[in-house]
């Protein structure tokens, strides 16, 4: 078991022991209220992510809530995501918040307050953030995250078509730019046992790495799996079966079943068997 002081790298890799591998997205879109026959509002918000909190964070490793879902709301709206978070974690979950924060870093600091020091009322496990100012604009993350004994996940080869006209682009020294930021992670990483504290998003979506992701000695956050085409397949063939840290993610595929919490249950439970190949 982990404590509450471990690293994130510890807590993470006790989780994904005791719960399989497997992240779900809470992300409150219209088009699955609709499809939970909700109205798109604040009450049926509310409704939806507490629903996914209660069916969902007790059986898997990580929740993901999706942010602009619930800012679309203004400040009821974070009301509701602070709500959310505290019924994840109170149920076992690490939660890791989707902001894709990145900024000059005296800001950067101040995003990192927000999300990863405990005394805030939206402190999760873990953010992601984007690296487009150059990653060491994110050094004040990495510093309060482990402080804190969280994690942050840095995008570095994401699952949207347009991502590959920034992060295929070669540096001076002949790397592509995803190469460079799953570099620079491995080096922060180096050493931690089992598992260092900083991640790299890969989507399930990018076909070919024209990355090596071999050495990064911490996490990999696998979104794309499902609604955007991503399959367990595509994991296996980016991947390979040995690397234990891949953490497959998915959002509409599972929560259009709900909202019934014994279908939302049962379509986590078959992706994480869908995944059990990971931790072999
Ligand atoms: O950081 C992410 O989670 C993320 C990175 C990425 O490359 N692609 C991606 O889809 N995501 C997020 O993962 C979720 C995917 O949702 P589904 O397509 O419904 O599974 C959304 O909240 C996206 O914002």
């Amino acid at each position: 078991m982990s404590s509450p002081m471990d690293s994130f790298g510890t807590r993470l890799d006790a989780a994904l022991n005791a719960r399989g591998s497997l992240c779900v997205g809470i992300d409150p879109h219209p088009g699955l209220l609709t499809g939970w026959g909700l109205a798109d509002d604040l009450v049926s918000l509310e409704r939806f992510s507490l629903t996914c909190a209660e069916a969902l964070a007790d059986t898997v490793a990580v929740v993901k809530p999706q942010s602009a879902f619930f800012e679309r709301f203004g400040s009821r709206g974070i009301a509701v995501l602070e709500r959310t978070i505290a019924a994840c974690r109170d149920a076992g979950a690490l939660v890791l918040l989707d902001v894709k924060r990145g900024d000059i870093g005296s800001t950067m600091t101040a995003y990192a307050q927000a999300y990863l020091d405990p005394s805030s009322d939206l402190a999760v496990d873990a953010i992601t953030v984007s690296p487009y100012l150059g990653l060491g604009s994110l050094q004040p993350a990495f510093d309060v995250a482990a402080e804190h004994g969280c994690g942050v996940f840095v995008l570095g080869l994401t699952s949207n078509p347009e991502g590959p006209e920034v992060q295929h682009a070669r540096r001076p020294d002949g790397r592509s730019v995803a190469q460079s930021v799953i570099d620079a992670l491995a080096a922060r990483n180096a050493g931690a046992q089992p598992l260092g504290d900083f991640g790299v998003v890969v989507g399930a979506t990018i076909g070919e790495s024209v990355a090596d992701l071999g050495a990064l000695n911490g996490p990999y956050l696998v979104p794309g799996i499902g609604a955007q085409g991503g399959s367990a397949e595509d994991v296996r063939r980016i991947f390979g079966a040995g690397l234990a840290a891949v953490l497959p993610s998915s959002s509409r595929e599972v929560l259009r079943h709900g909202p019934d919490t014994g279908a939302l249950r049962q379509a986590a439970a078959r992706s994480i068997d869908e995944f059990a190949f990971l931790r072999r």
